[in-house]
């Protein structure tokens, strides 16, 4: 039977069994992502000597704990497809960036004696979107809070009274200014808890908090190539993740992390930078803006992959036009480095060699749609005096897909309820929908024409499907 991938696994493969190393990192969140880009690129600065620790990994979620990564050892797979500087990637690495795992809604003592280890100095985080909020529930008591930024707050507080330095902290969350947004609800807690005036100016004193943009495709497991894999890898491993070669990551923060965390001398694609915002929006609108647009349209017309998008003739005019004619106009970016890294986003949604499910991109579509394609849609109309075509009909068929039971949707509760009451007077839904300030933040139906034109888009997509509307438009 093939063996779980452990260290004696690799031993009696007679494979390299990785070094272990110091924890320097606490690390909130298990996810994929993070697998595939925050240890992965720990895992190169070892391999080059360069940083020598490990990250200690907290639970941010789920109450029971993962038993896998101890069945493994804190091993997993990290496998990178695709093109590279006109090179075919395909590497396999078993990565042992990872030290343990704690628990804090089992272990609340062990958790909290993180802050004793004064060799931890790094906090990262990737709690998705849902992640970095505030919950006035949660409080100091002897058992762990619910929400990340209360079990931080505590854990920050444990290392004050213990008058230890503080940390750098980079959370990786794909929300705008993410490490002030931290920060604030930190400081929120904070004044709930009484915590005093001392310990939140320790907190502005002695950490860092730094906004981040992280940027790697990562599809996560290899549905369907378990058998395949374990054959050529010699064993199983629940952890695998699949992931594009395409790397970056730029760190809002004091130029000493470039020594402290030494990513770009490890040849990784890093920055830190004082001024992040250039590289988020390039990344958000010109990325996942596209994502977004390409999701509800793609999956209308039966579409189930970005590959397949791209394979398409009409679906990928469609979104090269969205990306050329509506997105790269309204950026304040040179636009010569716009058109490059553009071409470089059509190469990696071209990818083969990597599944990304339109599903996957579909979670929480309208929170997406807010912050990837609306700004644009607004500007560009206030701009031109008309409507951008084709973030117009994405609109239409996001706010379709919604609506009509054969697409599942998958967004917050919230969310769900206001479509489903828009939908109690289905003649005037688009009217209802567009009124939800909490979804768009205004009232989107004072947009010249907004609501006309979506309705007539809505009554097109079920008449003759979102194929024939993009004929027209390419
Ligand atoms: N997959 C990608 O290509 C990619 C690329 C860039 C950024 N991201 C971002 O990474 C995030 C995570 O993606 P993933 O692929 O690792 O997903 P995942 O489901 O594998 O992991 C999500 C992690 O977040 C934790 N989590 C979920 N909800 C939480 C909550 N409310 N509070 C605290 N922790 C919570 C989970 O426990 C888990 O550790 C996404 O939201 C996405 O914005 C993903
Ligand atoms: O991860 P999400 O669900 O926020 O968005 C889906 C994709 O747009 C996203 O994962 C991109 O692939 C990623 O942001 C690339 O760095």
């Amino acid at each position: 039977m093939t063996p779980t991938l452990s260290r004696s696994a690799l031993s009696s493969l007679s494979q390299l069994v990785p070094s272990v190393y110091p924890e320097k990192v606490i690390q909130f969140g298990s996810g994929n992502f993070l697998r595939a880009f925050f240890n992965w690129q720990l895992q190169q600065m070892n391999d080059r000597g360069l940083f020598g620790g490990s990250a200690v990994l907290v639970q941010t979620f789920s109450k029971e704990t993962n038993p896998t990564y101890a069945e493994q050892d804190y091993l997993f797979t990290v496998l990178l497809n695709g093109i590279q500087d006109g090179q075919t990637v395909d590497s396999v690495q078993v990565v042992s960036s990872i030290s343990r795992l704690v628990n804090p809604y089992t272990d609340y003592t062990d958790y909290l004696s993180l802050a004793d280890n004064e060799e931890l100095t790094f906090i990262v985080s990737n709690t998705t979107e849902a992640g970095i909020v505030y919950r006035s529930e949660d409080r100091p008591n002897d058992v762990s809070p619910t929400g990340f930024p209360a079990k931080l707050t505590a854990l920050l507080h444990r290392r004050y009274t213990l008058g230890k330095p503080g940390f750098t902290v980079i959370p990786c969350e794909l929300i705008e200014r993410s490490g002030e947004k931290l920060l604030e609800i930190v400081q929120k807690h904070a004044d709930d808890w009484e915590l005093g005036e001392e310990f939140k100016q320790w907190l502005d004193r002695e950490n860092t908090f730094c906004s981040s943009l992280v940027d790697r495709i990562v599809p996560g497991f290899p549905q369907g190539r378990e058998q395949e894999l374990e054959a050529k890898l010699g064993y199983r491993d629940k952890l695998m993740v699949t992931a594009e070669p395409y790397l970056f990551w730029a760190i809002e923060g004091p130029q000493r992390l470039t020594e402290e965390l030494p990513l770009t001398k490890a040849g990784l694609n890093v920055i830190v930078t004082s001024d992040m915002t250039p590289y988020r929006q390039r990344k958000v609108h010109l990325l996942n803006g596209p994502h977004t647009a390409m999701v509800p349209l793609g999956m209308l017309a039966g579409l189930e992959t970005v590959e397949d998008v791209m394979n398409d003739e009409v679906f990928s005019a469609f979104v090269r036009s969205l990306i050329e004619q509506e997105l790269i106009p309204m950026l304040d970016l040179p636009a010569d480095e716009l058109h490059s890294y553009a071409e470089a986003v059509l190469d990696r949604f071209r990818n083969p060699s990597i599944r990304h499910e339109l599903r996957s991109i579909a979670l929480n579509s309208i929170s997406k749609f807010q912050a990837r394609l609306l700004p644009i849609l607004l500007r560009y109309t206030r701009e031109h005096g008309q409507l951008p075509p084709r973030i117009t009909l994405a609109f239409a068929a996001l706010l379709y897909s919604y609506s009509d039971e054969r697409i599942p949707r998958q967004d917050e509760a919230s969310v769900l309820e206001l479509f489903d009451r828009a939908r109690q007077e289905p003649e005037s839904f688009t009217e209802n929908i567009l009124q939800e300030s909490a979804l768009w933040g205004s009232d989107l139906n004072e947009v010249p024409g907004l609501a006309a034109r979506l309705n007539g888009h809505i009554h097109e997509l079920q008449a003759s499907g979102s194929r024939a509307l993009l004929h027209q438009l390419v």
